[in-house]
């Protein structure tokens, strides 16, 4: 079972799929601290009322700071819309979930709904999330799980999201309970790092 320290930036809907995994036993994990950069976030508040230890970091520093009085395997980013640098002992243990395919529509700028409204202006009638090991920039650390949905040719970038996140709620906790089971170095090896 890992550890997690969740950062996210917004409503929290990630960290509500974490902690009804957990619940019904389908997530082998533990949420052992919430931290946002966004001091009024809902997902704090969802944190506090779920009961877990949640924080406000201003910058990276401080909620690096916040991290070392945890004991946590891995840091997952559940919506946490800036560039982030963990600390030493934790590089190669930070995943993000990203709501595309990728290589298509991500890195900087590549972010909520301005991803599915790049889909839907490029006509896509594929799209999807991609869980993945961060590293120092946006959307390019080794893949872990990526799940696919079909469009519609009538969807809006609305009806894109909510298909994407249906998604996301499968993978990001199967992408998790795989690194449980075959380490973090499996995948930074198979992406020849
Ligand atoms: N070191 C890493 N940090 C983060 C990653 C990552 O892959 N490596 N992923 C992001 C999440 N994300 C895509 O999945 C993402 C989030 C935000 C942006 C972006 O362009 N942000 C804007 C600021 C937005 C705001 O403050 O509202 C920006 O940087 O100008 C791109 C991709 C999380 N961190
Ligand atoms: N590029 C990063 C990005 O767009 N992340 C997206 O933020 C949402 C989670 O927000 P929430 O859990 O706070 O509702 C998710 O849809 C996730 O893909």
């Amino acid at each position: 079972m890992l550890k997690m320290a969740v950062l996210l930036s917004g409503s929290g809907r990630t960290l509500d799929n974490f902690h009804e995994r957990i619940e019904e036993g389908s997530l082998s994990a533990s949420i052992e601290v919430v931290i946002s950069n966004v001091q009024d976030a809902l997902g704090l508040t969802k944190a506090e009322n779920y009961g877990y230890p949640a924080y406000y970091g201003v910058n990276n520093e401080a909620i690096n700071q916040i991290i070392a009085n945890f004991d946590v395997d891995i840091i997952c980013l559940a919506g946490y819309l800036k560039l982030y640098t963990p600390p030493a002992r934790l590089q190669r243990a930070v995943l993000n979930i990203h709501p595309s395919l990728i290589p298509a529509f991500c890195g900087d700028g590549f972010y909520g709904s301005r991803v599915h409204r790049a889909v839907k202006a490029k006509g896509c009638t594929v799209s999807g999330c991609t869980v993945h090991f961060a590293n120092e920039v946006y959307d390019e650390g080794p893949i872990i799980l990526q799940k696919s949905v079909a469009l519609d040719y009538d969807d809006e970038p609305s009806d894109i999201a909510s298909r994407v996140f249906d998604a996301e709620c499968e993978a990001f906790p199967e992408a998790i309970n795989r690194v449980d089971e075959l380490g973090i170095d499996f995948f930074w090896k198979r992406s020849g790092k």
